[in-house]
């Protein structure tokens, strides 16, 4: 990547770690956020009337490569991020091979160096070929660069294993990131438990499978130290025992993701499964306890979770439909409506749940326009109406319930590390 020196003129900066919200001029030079030098020296940005903040961070995504490419690879994956205006994720160890060894983390960042378009930070699996049998050899993943530990998709039923792995990643310093989900209350479950299901027909997903593994988790973190963090939170008796704890001083954290504060589970009412996700969109009363635990932070930040599934794929019955959604092009407008422009979040506040919050959760550089750091920056339009579409997705899947519904608020430019990745609509270096 070459980085020219850039002036981002009178965009409204907000940078949540630092408390600055101004209408001003950013610069960067070499790559960095600088002090002031003189315009004839850089290429001017117009960006009056757009928020200019840090770059977006998620640590929740699914990039299915190596193994499932026809899904999304590093390069889609990575292409639909920087479109969404996102400049660091955390990929998940769900691949194929999974992320059980250093061999295949090695493969990662290989590719991730010859095709990634922003920062890919890969994780490492809890237990062996997400088995929940054996330790994964976790030092030796450490090792080969990742960040955190998660089988995500599956969850430790063994409550000994799991107080093994609590034990290893605190020596090697790693968050245990959790998809608290219990498995023998969930079998052969489609969505939520609760009126919906019983209407529908459809087997339900007690509540209570999150609630049980985010006490246990809790329990396990009080006991070894650990650092545990709940993924994709969707349960309001789980956000009461996160709150609670973290009174109580343990390290334990939650992720909300855009789709379970925004939806419930009446939208199952049309049988689509492009509203089929693991854990399910649950009713009202769960949906305001996420955004209350957004608010007071109980929950730390926002995870797309974005899990990339083809059309063919959903396109059968509900019941044997795959789980997930994409989330990394609607992510920001979602956010907008749903917790600035619908729940009274200033919009610092909702840059900081998508930026400096999940990024310093996770131990990762980004989230800041703190002088000297590398530029990792979003130019956004709040206003922005548009329609997200089979033909502009980034992505190789577009399995969102917001295909084809308007929109406020889109990505005008990503840049990361003083690059522009993303303009116009269009990545850099994209094909025609
Ligand atoms: N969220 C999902 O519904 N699916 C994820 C797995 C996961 O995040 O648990 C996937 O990999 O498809
Ligand atoms: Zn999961
Ligand atoms: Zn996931």
């Amino acid at each position: 990547m070459s980085s020219e020196n850039l002036i981002i003129r009178g965009g409204r900066i907000i940078d949540p770690e630092s408390g600055r919200d101004e209408v001003g001029d950013l610069y960067i030079r070499d790559g960095k956020i600088s002090g002031s030098f003189s315009e004839d020296e850089a290429r001017v940005i117009d960006a009056s009337g757009k928020v200019v903040c840090p770059g977006l961070v998620d640590i929740h995504v699914h990039f299915r490569d190596p193994g499932q490419t026809h899904k999304e690879d590093i390069r889609t994956g990575t292409m639909s991020a920087a479109a969404g205006g996102f400049t660091s994720v955390i990929c998940m160890p769900n691949t194929s091979p999974t992320c059980d060894n250093a061999g295949t983390i090695q493969h990662i960042n290989d590719s991730v160096a010859k095709k990634a378009v922003i920062r890919v930070y890969p994780t490492g699996c809890l237990t062996r070929n997400m088995e929940g049998k054996d330790l994964a050899p976790i030092g030796s993943l450490k090792k080969a660069g990742v960040v955190a530990v998660t089988d995500d998709g599956k969850c430790v039923q063994n409550n000994a294993l799991m107080r093994q792995v609590a034990t290893y990643s605190k020596m090697f310093d790693l968050p245990v990131m959790d998809h608290c989900q219990d498995s023998a209350l969930t079998e052969g479950s489609v969505m939520h438990e609760g009126e919906w299901s019983l209407r529908l027909g459809l087997k339900g997903w007690p509540a209570a499978a999150e609630d049980i593994i985010v006490a246990r988790n809790i329990i396990l973190s009080e006991l070894t130290g650990a650092h545990i963090h709940m993924q994709h939170v969707s349960s309001a008796d789980s956000v009461e025992l996160l709150r609670q704890a973290k009174k109580k001083g343990i390290r334990v954290s939650g992720e909300a993701s855009p789709h379970h504060i925004t939806l419930t589970d009446k939208y199952l009412g049309g049988y689509d499964p492009f509203f089929k996700m693991n854990p399910p969109l649950r009713s009202e009363s769960h949906r305001l306890a996420l955004i209350e635990g957004l608010r007071d932070g109980t929950l730390d930040c926002i995870a797309t979770d974005h899990a990339p599934h083809r059309e063919y794929e959903k396109d059968v019955e509900l019941d044997i439909a795959p789980f997930g959604i994409v989330g990394l092009e609607t992510s920001l407008p979602i956010c907008l409506e749903t917790l600035h422009r619908g729940s009274g979040f200033s919009l610092p506040q909702v840059i900081d749940l998508m930026t400096s919050k999940p990024a310093r959760l996770m131990n990762i550089p980004g989230g800041t326009l703190a002088d000297g750091v590398d530029a990792d920056v979003l130019i956004f339009d709040p206003e922005r109406e548009w329609v997200p579409s089979r033909e502009e997705f980034k992505s190789k899947s577009f399995n969102s319930p917001w295909l084809d519904v308007p929109l406020k608020g889109r990505a005008d430019t990503t840049i990361v590390a003083g690059s522009i990745v993303y303009e116009n609509g269009r990545v850099v270096g994209e094909e025609e």
